[in-house]
């Protein structure tokens, strides 16, 4: 496996190894012990599996508030997506900054989301399956989320117009949102 840096120190994308022969392909998609060697050292305690019928359909920007916040190891098993993560940091030099990430099928890219970022992504064909590892359990008292067209985010995502659930679309923007996290540097 491949750990490749990104603009934020904590957010690694990983590029697992693959094993291709006439049948088609192997791949350890996660090892605790080949994880943890490449400083991925969280226990995740569930794995979660989304499917996307439509290209377009956007989930985000969500995150859990401490103290069920949650790092997210996400991979794309179906289709692409471009995947985003939002500095939420108080205190961080990269606050209310993104990146985002194009994650395949194809590709066979993760995406390490640390607890402190806010996660979304928007589906780039139908039929999208997303599946994540999550290092704390599901809290909906702690589940908040940020609108995903914040202009002062100003996210540049595939389309205007996405595909939201009721819940995405009625998110504060960032500068109105409850988070409690702080940048430790
Ligand atoms: C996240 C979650 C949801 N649910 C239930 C709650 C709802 O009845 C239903 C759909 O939930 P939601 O609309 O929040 O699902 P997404 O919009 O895909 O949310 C996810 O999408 C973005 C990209 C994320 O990063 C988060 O993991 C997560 O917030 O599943 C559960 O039972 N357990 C869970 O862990």
């Amino acid at each position: 496996m491949k750990i490749l840096e990104t603009r934020f120190a904590e957010v690694k994308l990983i590029e697992p190894a693959v094993f291709g022969d006439h049948r088609g392909f192997f791949m350890e998609s996660y090892n605790e012990q080949s994880f943890r060697a490449n400083g991925i050292t969280h226990t995740f305690v569930q794995d979660n599996h989304s499917f996307s019928a439509e290209a377009g359909v956007l989930r985000g920007l969500h995150y859990q508030l401490n103290p069920k916040a949650q790092t997210k190891l996400v991979r794309v098993t179906a289709g692409a997506i471009y995947d985003v993560v939002v500095d939420i940091r108080k205190g961080s030099p990269t606050f209310g900054e993104w990146q985002g990430f194009i994650l395949s099928a194809a590709n066979k890219r993760q995406l390490l989301v640390p607890q402190g970022f806010a996660h979304g992504f928007c589906t780039l064909v139908p039929n999208c399956e997303v599946q994540y590892k999550v290092d704390a359990l599901y809290s909906p008292e702690h589940d908040r989320g940020i609108a995903w067209n914040d202009p002062a985010l100003a996210i540049d995502w595939p389309t205007s117009s996405p595909v939201l659930s009721d819940k995405d679309t009625k998110h504060p923007v960032l500068a109105e949102a409850d988070i409690n996290f702080i940048y430790e540097g």
